[in-house]
């Protein structure tokens, strides 16, 4: 197998239940949800992504021909010579059309603690340290259990009371970013006053203007 990476980089986890703790984070390019290209964004099931996920030439990026290969790459941007909190995020585009037991396999054997994104259209491989899923309205959630789900708030169609069923530890609400931020903010703010099984998750990379 091979694997298709946008960019890879250190930085610190902006959101959810390890916000602030330094990982590297690894982009898969592609989606399942959205072509990437602005002209099919109205079209496509998922319209309000905030990441370039296209083609291979993002810091760090590049076609890995296997799985050590990418594991060797993801350990030698870790940017301490701590390894013993060694994290890495697996995200994209969507991680799941390429994650596989090999890669997993590869990167726990370097000491790493892995993390998904996902947005729970597929199913996740077993030995993921993190599972964090963040649905979509209009695409059928298949990875119905996990660490964390994170909801991107507002979407209509898909409101906070359906995922009641779910199976997840944690239950956070994302703001989505874009011409609306400030107001979907206040009403994310609002439903966790309201609904405290809820928690906020904001965007802090956005915040502080890292990666
Ligand atoms: C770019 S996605 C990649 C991983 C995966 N495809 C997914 O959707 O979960 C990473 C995270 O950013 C969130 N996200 C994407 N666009 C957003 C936006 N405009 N505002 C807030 N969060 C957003 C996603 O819901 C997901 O939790
Ligand atoms: N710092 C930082 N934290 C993040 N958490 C999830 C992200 C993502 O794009 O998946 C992301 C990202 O792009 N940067
Ligand atoms: S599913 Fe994730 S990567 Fe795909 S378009 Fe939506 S937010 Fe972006
Ligand atoms: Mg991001």
């Amino acid at each position: 197998m091979s694997y298709a990476i946008k960019e890879m980089f250190a930085t610190l986890q902006g959101e959810g239940a390890h916000a602030g703790r330094a990982a590297v984070f690894c982009r898969f390019a592609g989606c399942n949800l959205w072509s990437g290209r602005e002209a099919d964004r109205a079209a496509a099931v998922c319209r309000f992504c905030d990441t370039d996920f296209v083609g291979t030439d993002g810091e760090g990026g590049g076609r890995f021909a296997s799985a050590a290969l990418l594991a060797d790459a993801i350990a030698a941007t870790w940017p301490s010579a701590d390894r013993s909190r060694a994290f890495v995020v697996f995200t994209g585009g969507e991680p799941l059309l390429q994650l596989d037991a090999a890669l997993v396999e590869a990167v726990h054997a370097h000491g790493f603690e892995i993390a998904i994104e996902t947005n729970g259209t597929l199913p996740a491989p077993d030995g993921i340290d993190w599972i964090c899923v963040s649905p979509k309205a209009g695409a059928k959630l298949v990875q119905r259990s996990g660490h964390e789900l994170k909801l991107v708030y507002p979407q209509p169609d898909l409101p906070p009371e359906d995922m009641a069923g779910l199976d997840f530890a944690q239950f956070w609400l994302q703001p989505m970013d874009g011409p609306d931020r400030v107001a979907n903010t206040a009403a994310a703010v609002a439903y966790c006053r309201a609904h405290p099984r809820w928690r906020l998750s904001l965007q802090t990379h956005k915040l502080i203007g890292i990666p």
